[in-house]
């Protein structure tokens, strides 16, 4: 989609109107030998208010030749920002938080960093470029070397990237450890002697060792008991506005994401299918699917200060990636879906300044949402073919 250029938004009350529709080429049709891609422009080249310190354009990744993790995303993330990347297991986070970092190989599209792309860096050019880009990561024993002090473990990316001796790279992991709040004589020890948030605040330290720009957090305190994870989330919230680090943090827990994120990004089956800021996210979704995925948080249902929403239940399983439906990707599960989901792709388009949506009936159009329920009642069969949400009041 070809989004109005930089300056010439419009004013936040401006409604997008349902005849603005596109379609979009599937990436299952766009990487077939015989059908090459077409060249396509970036969905948003313009969607954050802040110059992006890091930004995606047409990124896909491709498992196995057939499972297409991640379609052809186009992101930007503003320096200083927390970005939340949410949605259901398999859609497709973790594979997008690690091709950003160049961690898992990119089937088509680039990644910029600072003004450089990054997407065809040598080995070289990526083993310094990893300094301002790190990880961290959901199981923290999985990542921890067991025979290795947190000293050299900590220490390691700072050598690796830096080229810092190892006297100065063990000094620097010491002061590490005090700032995510251990002690510094606990170098010498090993992972398992340490709890599990310890040894997440130790991913933790090991992710700064080289003063990153940009990390991506993937489910950082999904592994940790309840009362463990605040802790953790208060942390990283502390380091990343004392070093002013840009985040994308990935979890599918919205009470988590409330809590951590400046704006809010909702993956379903590979694709961005909305990105918003926190509050306005929160206050109200515009995806059918972001508004299943909030109203099924009991905390936020019963929090005072959100409107009372009825509880969407998401019928049936995420489609296979290796075989996604045709026109809109959530059309099998979607309670609004007509004809015209079931043929035409939606494109992430911006409805409101910095408000992106990928629906042909977002909920700040109820009108259209009123034609696609008489579009349905016309049209009996093809709406049995879907299978509606129920819903129940909460
Ligand atoms: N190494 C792999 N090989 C093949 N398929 C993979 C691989 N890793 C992920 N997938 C598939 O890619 C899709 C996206 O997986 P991914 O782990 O990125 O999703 P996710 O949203 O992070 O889920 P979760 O929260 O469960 O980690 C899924 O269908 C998954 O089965």
């Amino acid at each position: 989609m070809r989004v109005r250029p930089s300056g010439v938004r419009d004013h936040p009350d401006t409604r997008v109107p349902r005849s603005f529709r596109f379609w979009t080429p599937g990436c299952v049709l766009a990487r077939r030998a015989d059908h090459p891609s077409p060249r396509r422009e970036p969905e948003h080249p313009v969607n954050t208010r802040r110059p992006p310190l890091l930004s995606a354009s047409g990124l896909s990744v491709t498992y196995g030749g057939s499972v297409t993790a991640v379609c052809e995303v186009d992101l930007e993330v503003a320096e200083g920002e927390t970005l939340a990347l949410v949605g259901e297991s398999g859609c497709g986070k973790s594979t997008l938080g690690r091709a950003l970092l160049r961690l898992e190989p990119a089937s088509a599209g680039t990644i910029t960093f600072a003004g450089t792309d990054i997407s065809r860096l040598s080995r070289a050019g990526l083993r310094l470029a990893r300094a301002d880009m790190q990880m961290v990561f959901q199981d923290p024993m999985g990542s921890l070397n067991p025979r290795r002090s947190i000293g050299a473990i900590i220490a390691e990316p700072l050598r690796q990237t830096r080229g810092v001796s190892v006297a100065d790279a063990l000094r620097r992991a010491r002061e590490l450890l005090e700032r995510v709040g251990l002690s510094a004589s606990m170098a010498d020890r090993r992972p398992h002697e340490f709890s599990g948030g310890q040894r997440q605040r130790i991913g933790i330290a090991r992710a700064l060792a080289s003063s990153p720009r940009f990390i991506v957090a993937d489910e950082p305190v999904s592994a940790l008991d309840v009362s463990v994870q605040a802790q953790v989330i208060n942390l990283l919230g502390d380091l990343t506005r004392q070093e002013n680090l840009t985040m994308v943090f990935i979890s599918h827990d919205l009470g988590v994401v409330r809590h951590v994120a400046t704006r809010v990004a909702v993956m379903y089956l590979g694709q961005i299918v909305e990105i918003a800021d926190r509050d306005d996210f929160f206050a109200g979704p515009e995806h059918p699917y972001s508004e299943a995925l909030l109203s099924a948080v009991p905390a936020l249902r019963g929090d005072p200060s959100e409107v009372v929403r009825e509880r969407i239940v998401l019928r049936g399983e995420l489609p296979n990636p290796a075989a996604p439906p045709a026109g809109c990707r959530f059309n099998t599960r979607c309670a609004y879906a007509t004809d015209l989901c079931l043929t035409e792709t939606p494109a992430l388009r911006e409805i409101t300044e910095g408000r992106m949506v990928r629906c042909h009936f977002p909920a700040s159009d109820p009108d259209g949402r009123a034609v696609a329920a008489v579009d349905r009642d016309e049209d009996p069969i093809e709406h049995t073919a879907i299978s509606s949400p129920t819903k129940e009041i909460a």
